[in-house]
């Protein structure tokens, strides 16, 4: 706040884990300086947390990975990075009992961020992760959290499809026989990567109905994937373990979160609202 009061300027890296507040610092900062007058410009983009995560690179070697990190960028040296270190999350709305679960698992990734699990090592170690927090990585396990989720939102369910396509923009299929590749053959094709939800919980907000071509040199031909990002989808990240994909849900506070399951459900409803007017909106559009 001060380098915008004394006109100074100046680039801050704010590192936290999961519920440290992040969220809510950069809330509040905008509120503070909008109630001053000034203009505030809120933008995303994904940065890895480069001692846990690393940035995918498809083909990428280990020097390709590392020099995409944030760490690596020309700018990083004339970062403040600042740290948040308590998990706000825990204080908010839960019982005692969850409170020490959460607690337990957040000491629990903190001591695996920080190397504290398995002693020093040389970035490789083995750690074994509780049965109830594995989910083997397949199809059926992401359809069974999806249609659990789904079942707790009241109404009559409708399924919209996504608008799947061949991309025939930039590429030659002069060759290519596109009738082979029907809509329902697109449909059933996984991409991996998913928009998580989320962020907005509790507001009303209109869903941008968005084409996907996501860049997966392995098809041999480029989707057009229309896709509305109201799937419901917990944070998940991949790790190996003992040569088996796994899938571990880190961030479970949308199941554990009563509240927020219900403030959810009301944003999802209304999301759904939003997907049938514009999805009317597209039919007419295409009879036009
Ligand atoms: N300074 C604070 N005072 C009171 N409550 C706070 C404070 N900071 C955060 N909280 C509350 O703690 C919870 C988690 O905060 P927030 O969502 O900002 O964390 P986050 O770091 O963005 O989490 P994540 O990385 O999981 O998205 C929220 O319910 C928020 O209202």
């Amino acid at each position: 706040m001060e380098v915008v009061d004394k006109d100074k300027g100046g680039m801050f890296f704010v590192y936290g884990y999961g519920g440290t507040g992040k969220t809510y610092l950069y809330k509040t900062m905008s509120v503070a300086l909008r109630s001053q007058g000034e203009l505030v410009l809120n933008v995303a983009s994904s940065a890895a947390d480069s001692e846990l995560i690393l940035p995918v690179i498809p083909n990428g070697s280990r020097q390709d990975v590392v020099h995409a990190t944030i760490n690596d960028s020309s700018l990083w040296e004339h970062f403040t990075v600042m740290k948040l270190t308590v998990n706000m999350r825990l204080g908010s709305g839960t019982t005692e009992c969850e409170r020490k679960e959460i607690q337990d698992f957040a000491d629990w990734i903190l001591d695996i961020g920080n190397r504290n699990i398995n002693g020093k090592n040389d970035g490789e170690s083995t750690i074994e992760f509780p049965d109830k927090m594995l989910i083997p990585e397949s199809d059926d396990h992401v359809d069974m959290i999806n249609e659990r989720m789904h079942s707790l939102i009241p109404g009559e369910e409708k399924i919209y499809e996504s608008l799947n396509s061949v991309s025939v923009a930039d590429a030659d299929y002069t060759n290519f026989n596109l009738d082979l590749y029907t809509t329902d053959f697109l449909n059933t094709i996984r991409m991996s990567g998913k928009i998580i939800s989320g962020g907005k919980v509790g507001t009303i907000s209109a869903i941008p109905c968005m084409v996907i071509t996501p860049s997966d040199n392995k098809m041999p031909f480029k989707l057009n994937r229309r896709q509305y990002p109201v799937q419901f989808w917990l944070m998940i990240r991949n790790y190996k373990l003992n040569d088996q994909e796994k899938v571990v849900v880190a961030q479970q506070e949308i199941v554990q979160d009563q509240e927020e399951v219900v403030m959810v459900q009301e944003e999802f409803v209304q999301e759904k609202v939003d997907l049938a007017q514009d999805e009317e909106e597209l039919v007419e559009e295409e009879e036009e």
